[in-house]
């Protein structure tokens, strides 16, 4: 679970251990203070803006999954490293709400992760975002500094710089926290903001003149992230069985979180040496999280089946990764998979002059309301498959 630590304060610690004991999921912990903010009031109703629902081809290969039943196999476009890419357009228009919704809910339990295509995000939206996030990370660092992460992180907004955050999982003690971050720092920064309208973690951005423009497209693109994060929780709720809008009546603070992240240019002996890191394994730890990212490479996701190996998810043309986190994996009663994953070299770096390039990702985390009473969804457990939680307060989880 992504958390975010400096401090290792009394807010922290009950949660941290109430977590890896009760519920033995994966607690990542980075050098800035977790944070539990109350709901956040609604703001602007969802635009539609930017959203394409026409399906748009693609360069994958149309190759069946192995991983499939019959009905599943025309959504299934192909299985990327052994995650599948599913054409959402099928959802999206209608024509298989069923097959996809299926697939995307095996594919959860399966691995965690699932690639999605025609996804409803249009490309020139994401490119104009990544275009902008350049355009941020290139500006110097008394500029970017004026956007501050608050250092006690209670809340995740704002921008901090290379080496600053350290992600790690099961780590509580501040000291080896440090540890960690001295023997291989995390070589990225990340700008961070949610929708603009929260009492309890506002935005930090740049001064009005600084960078204009930059505030109206991270908010424009939240705002269609967040339109994607809905017809996902329809397409899982289907596959759950559960009525299409179940999940949806669950997101309606739109509590959410916008990330910018840059990887600079490192040298590939150095970070497959393990003598700095991209991002350390770690699970996320909302509903689900949106990843776009450019064609660099190096995410890798863990082999559920053998814990401790990674496999490598090579970006898919024209997809966006979705993962689930550990809050989906409790509700869903363990059904679903929060699965551990990491930013390294992308394979075959090496060659490459021993340079590895920048590489941009924008990852976009969705979070449940938080004054709900979190029990195991319907259809989750069974007398052969007891519920493994008790109900407990969203706002006493993360
Ligand atoms: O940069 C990436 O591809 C992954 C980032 C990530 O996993 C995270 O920020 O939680
Ligand atoms: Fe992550």
């Amino acid at each position: 679970m992504i958390a975010y630590h400096n401090n290792f304060d009394d807010t922290w610690r009950p949660v941290g251990k109430a977590l890896s004991e009760t519920l033995t999921h994966r607690v990542l912990v980075t050098d800035i203070n977790i944070v539990t903010p109350s709901r956040c009031n609604p703001t602007r109703p969802p635009s539609a803006d930017g959203i394409d629902l026409r399906p748009r081809t693609s360069s994958i290969s149309y190759l069946h999954s192995l991983l499939a039943n019959d009905d599943q196999t025309n959504v299934i476009l192909s299985n990327a490293h052994g995650i599948p890419v599913l054409d959402f357009g099928r959802f999206l228009d209608g024509s298989s709400k069923q097959e996809v919704a299926d697939a995307m809910l095996s594919s959860f339990k399966d691995i965690g992760f699932v690639h999605l295509v025609n996804h409803g995000l249009s490309q020139e939206k994401i490119d104009e975002m990544f275009n902008w996030s350049k355009r941020f990370f290139a500006q110097p660092m008394e500029l970017k500094q004026l956007a501050p992460h608050p250092p006690s992180g209670k809340h995740h907004r704002g921008y901090s710089a290379p080496g600053v955050e350290k992600v790690s999982q099961h780590v509580y003690d501040a000291a080896e926290v440090l540890k960690l971050r001295q023997e291989a720092p995390d070589m990225k920064e990340s700008f961070e903001c949610g929708h603009d309208a929260s009492e309890v973690m506002p935005n930090i951005w740049l001064p009005d003149d600084m960078l204009p423009g930059f505030k109206e497209a991270c908010l424009d693109f939240f705002w269609a992230c967040h339109e994607i994060e809905l017809t996902i929780l329809r397409a899982l709720a289907l596959g759950l069985k559960l009525p299409e809008d179940y999940l949806v009546k669950y997101h309606t603070a739109q509590d959410n979180q916008l990330r910018l992240l840059h990887y600079p240019s490192v040298s590939a002996e150095q970070l497959e040496r393990d003598e700095i890191s991209r991002i350390n394994a770690h699970s996320d730890f909302g509903s689900i999280t949106l990843l776009v990212q450019d064609d660099v490479g190096g995410l890798e996701v863990e082999d559920p089946r053998n814990p401790g190996q990674f496999k490598s998810a090579p970006p898919v043309a024209g997809a966006i990764v979705v993962n689930a986190g550990d809050f989906l994996m409790r509700w869903s009663n363990d059904m679903i998979r929060s699965t551990i994953h990491r930013v390294r070299a992308p394979p075959g770096a090496a060659s490459n002059n021993g340079i590895i390039p920048d590489r941009y990702s924008i990852p976009y985390f969705c979070s449940a309301d938080f004054p709900i009473v979190v029990e195991c969804l319907p259809g989750t457990y069974s007398a052969e498959r007891p519920r493994k939680y008790e109900p407990i307060w969203r706002s006493n989880m993360f």
